[in-house]
């Protein structure tokens, strides 16, 4: 269902020299991916490449056997959009919209009967708790509420892709449970989830495989480069050293 093969994604210089690393994947039906890694890894820009929101600059990318390169028809683009839904770490929304019209704005532009809409809105509204927001402004909610908000929109079309990026699945336990819950709902019925974290274990309420980032060896460690050599931060007092890696 989601195929790279040798697709060039970013990593920081400090875990790969070539700053660049090659990634060959698939992921099938039904299946969960969690993608672990270090900061800098490149958890977000896979994210983002299977999301199609970055172009496809060397290898292929094949999704929902559909080639996702240059002569990806903006159609089908547009139409493969509609199956992936993906909930970045700063979402962003209709500022001019309420809490409920952003969270049924995919289903409006899917053209869904209103009253369809109306009963999905209200059942996902409740899942997540967010009742007591359905008539605010974004923008006048907080981090977590926004990535609440982000969650039900996301989930509300019943996507075939599911992406999600670290922290909607790190800020809120009881946001947590119920994101995963609803996922491994959606995985059983045959949608494809990846999800990106910091931590190597995943998590035990949704299982899956992994997918260690960076994908090829780390440059060997700077033998200069021990506790010895780091510059202490003037602010830091002779307590606080104890801090330092
Ligand atoms: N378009 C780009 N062009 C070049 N380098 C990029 C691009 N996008 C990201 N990078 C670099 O690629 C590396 C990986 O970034 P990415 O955001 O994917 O990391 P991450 O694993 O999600 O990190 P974190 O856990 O800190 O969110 C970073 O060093 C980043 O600066």
């Amino acid at each position: 269902m989601i195929i790279l093969k040798t697709l060039p994604l970013p990593v920081s210089t400090t875990l790969m020299p070539q700053g660049v690393q090659p990634l060959t994947l698939r992921v099938e039906r039904g299946e969960v991916l969690w993608v672990t890694g270090p900061a800098e890894s490149g958890k977000t820009a896979l994210l983002e490449t299977v999301a199609l929101r970055r172009p496809v600059t060397g290898g292929t990318l094949s999704i929902m056997n559909h080639e996702a390169g240059p002569r990806l028809s903006s159609g089908t683009h547009r139409t493969l959009q509609q199956r992936i839904s993906y909930i970045e770490a700063t979402p962003r929304f209709m500022d001019r919209l309420n809490v409920a019209d952003n969270i049924a704005l995919p289903l409006e532009l899917n053209h869904v009967r209103q009253a369809d809409i109306q009963r999905e809105t209200d059942s996902i509204i409740r899942w997540f708790q967010l009742e007591g927001y359905a008539g605010a402004l974004l923008d006048a909610l907080s981090y977590t509420t926004r990535l609440r908000v982000a969650c039900a929109r996301a989930l509300i079309t019943q996507p075939a892709i599911i992406l999600v990026d670290e922290p909607a699945l790190t800020l809120c336990p009881a946001l947590q449970d119920r994101l995963l819950t609803t996922i491994r709902g959606l995985t059983k019925n045959g949608a494809t989830a990846l999800l990106a974290t910091q931590s190597p274990t995943g998590n035990p309420l949704l299982p899956g495989r992994s997918l260690s980032l960076p994908q090829a060896s780390p440059s060997p460690p700077d033998s200069t480069a021990s506790r010895d050599s780091l510059t202490v931060p003037l602010f830091l007092s002779p307590d606080d050293k104890g801090l330092l890696p």
